[in-house]
């Protein structure tokens, strides 16, 4: 079972590669990081399991912040809506590669979060607010889905970790709460 002691923090090389894709038919070891992954996500979102196992709330992990440099991530993004039970998107995302955007953009109103850094990173963080993504599910069957506003954010968020790239390299130095024109900011 993942735990935060299995998650490397800034400053760990593995944080800045670009990471490996993913081979079908999975191995037994990148089936079992997947579920792995979900389960953390899981966890770490249940009250009770992550006050026992001292866990951080997340909706994306990617293989990377194990130290696993493969082009695979997890999420699971709770329902936004409460009359409805279902998560508004849970996947494990194998090869993900976004195959087109929209031009408008979209940030969290309150800033993002990761569970490999242990700071509060001040300011917007610029995406896509809709993406056209393509990926692998863990039978190996290609699936082409839209997503936008926050399960998109998540997505280019964990996509970006398989790139070596960090949420706070988006923020605008000379003022991080600078908002172009057009943007959409999520609450
Ligand atoms: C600096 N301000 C902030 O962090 C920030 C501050 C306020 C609001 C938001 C919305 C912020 N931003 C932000 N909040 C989240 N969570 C909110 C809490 N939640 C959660 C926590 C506990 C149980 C269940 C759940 Cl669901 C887990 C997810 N997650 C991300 N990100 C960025 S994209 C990947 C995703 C991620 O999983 N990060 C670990 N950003
Ligand atoms: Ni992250």
């Amino acid at each position: 079972m993942i735990t935060m002691d299995d998650i490397i923090r800034e400053g760990h090389p593995t944080l800045r590669k670009v990471a490996e894709e993913v081979s079908f038919p999975l191995s037994e070891e990148d089936r079992q990081l997947g579920k792995d992954m979900m389960e953390f996500l899981e966890n770490s979102q249940d009250p009770v399991k992550a006050e026992e196992l001292d866990l951080r709330g997340g909706v994306g992990l990617a293989a990377p912040q194990v130290d696993v440099s493969k082009r695979m991530a997890a999420v699971l993004v709770p329902s936004s809506d409460p009359e409805r039970e279902e998560p508004d998107f849970q996947a494990v995302l194998y090869n993900p590669k976004i195959m087109s955007h929209s031009v408008q953009e979209a940030c969290l109103s309150d800033g993002e979060g990761c569970l490999s850094v242990d700071r509060e990173v001040p300011g917007y963080v610029p995406r896509s607010a809709r993406i056209t993504l393509t990926y692998f599910n863990e039978e190996g069957e290609q699936q082409k889905i839209r997503l936008k506003n926050y399960t998109a954010i998540v997505v280019q968020h964990e996509i970006d970790h398989l790139n070596g790239v960090m949420f706070y390299d988006h923020i605008n130095g000379q003022n991080p709460f600078a908002l172009k024109e057009g943007i959409l900011v999520i609450e």
